[in-house]
């Protein structure tokens, strides 16, 4: 684990007012799903040493499609929600990073094609039966890791996906769609009635991100809005970042 993960977890726990039993009951039945698999090695292969890209679904996703299907290098991975318009164009992620509350008929499409880094947690139990049809497929958790259950870091899928990369060794890191701020990007499968959490969820997200900036070996790019301790750049930098 992380190392000062265990501290960030208290301060989510409090904030938002979950259960903590709730999320190892979660992450046991996921462990009782997932079988047994290389599928961490797949995963080391696609992000150790490489440039990732990390796709969210913040107003910015739409000026980034057209760039991300240009791209002739690198690794994808992409949170939850952004699946669904990126597949309708034509881009397939190599990982999928979700807690199963995006598009299911997306995650479905490319069920036996990506790899799946499914997050369980107390609010999403009744979802985890989904990961049955992924067939590459590692499950985390925000508790403590056990079994064939991880945990990398991160609150919100796309800030998950940053800490996956980090810990796998990305060389680069370059954010697309990962705005946060006060505007929940359409993409986004937000009810109305659940705008004020997600923006308080965003919030938490872009914090955990400054603090792993201080504590990772990555080079952290963004072509979204400015965060701390990644290097903001234009989409015609790119080809010059991308080795
Ligand atoms: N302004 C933004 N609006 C929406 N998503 C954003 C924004 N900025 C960054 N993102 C990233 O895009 C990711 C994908 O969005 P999605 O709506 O699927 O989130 P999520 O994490 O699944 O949300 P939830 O917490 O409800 O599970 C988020 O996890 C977040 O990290
Ligand atoms: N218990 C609990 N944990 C979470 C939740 C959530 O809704 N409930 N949402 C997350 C990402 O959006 C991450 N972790
Ligand atoms: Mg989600």
């Amino acid at each position: 684990m992380i190392s000062g993960w265990k501290k960030e977890y208290s301060d989510i726990l409090k904030k938002f007012n979950y259960d903590q039993k709730k999320d190892k009951e979660s992450a046991i039945l996921l462990d009782s799903i997932l079988k047994k698999s290389k599928v961490d090695e797949k995963i080391y292969d696609l992000i150790y040493g490489k440039t990732v890209f990390v796709i969210g679904s913040g107003p910015s996703l739409s000026f980034a499609i057209p760039k991300l299907r240009n791209l002739k290098k690198g690794t994808k991975i992409v949170a939850d929600s952004s699946l669904k318009p990126l597949l309708e164009n034509g881009i397939i992620p190599e990982i999928v990073v979700t807690d199963l509350d995006g598009d299911e008929s997306s995650l479905r499409k490319i069920a036996k094609k990506s790899i799946f880094v499914v997050h369980a947690h107390g609010d999403n139990i009744e979802k985890l039966s989904l990961s049955k049809e992924f067939k590459k497929c590692i499950g985390t958790t925000q508790t403590k890791p056990f079994n064939k259950i991880q945990n990398f870091g991160g609150f919100t899928d796309g800030d998950r996906g940053v800490f996956l990369a980090s810990h796998y060794g990305a060389k680069k890191i370059i954010l697309f769609g990962m705005d946060f701020g006060n505007r929940i990007g359409k993409f986004s499968n937000t009810k109305k009635s659940e705008r004020k959490i997600k923006l308080m969820k965003l919030k938490k997200g872009r914090s955990l991100l400054e603090w792993l900036a201080t504590n990772t070996k990555s080079e952290l790019f963004t072509t979204s809005m400015q965060i701390k301790g990644f290097k903001k750049i234009s989409y015609k930098d790119l080809n010059t970042i991308i080795t």
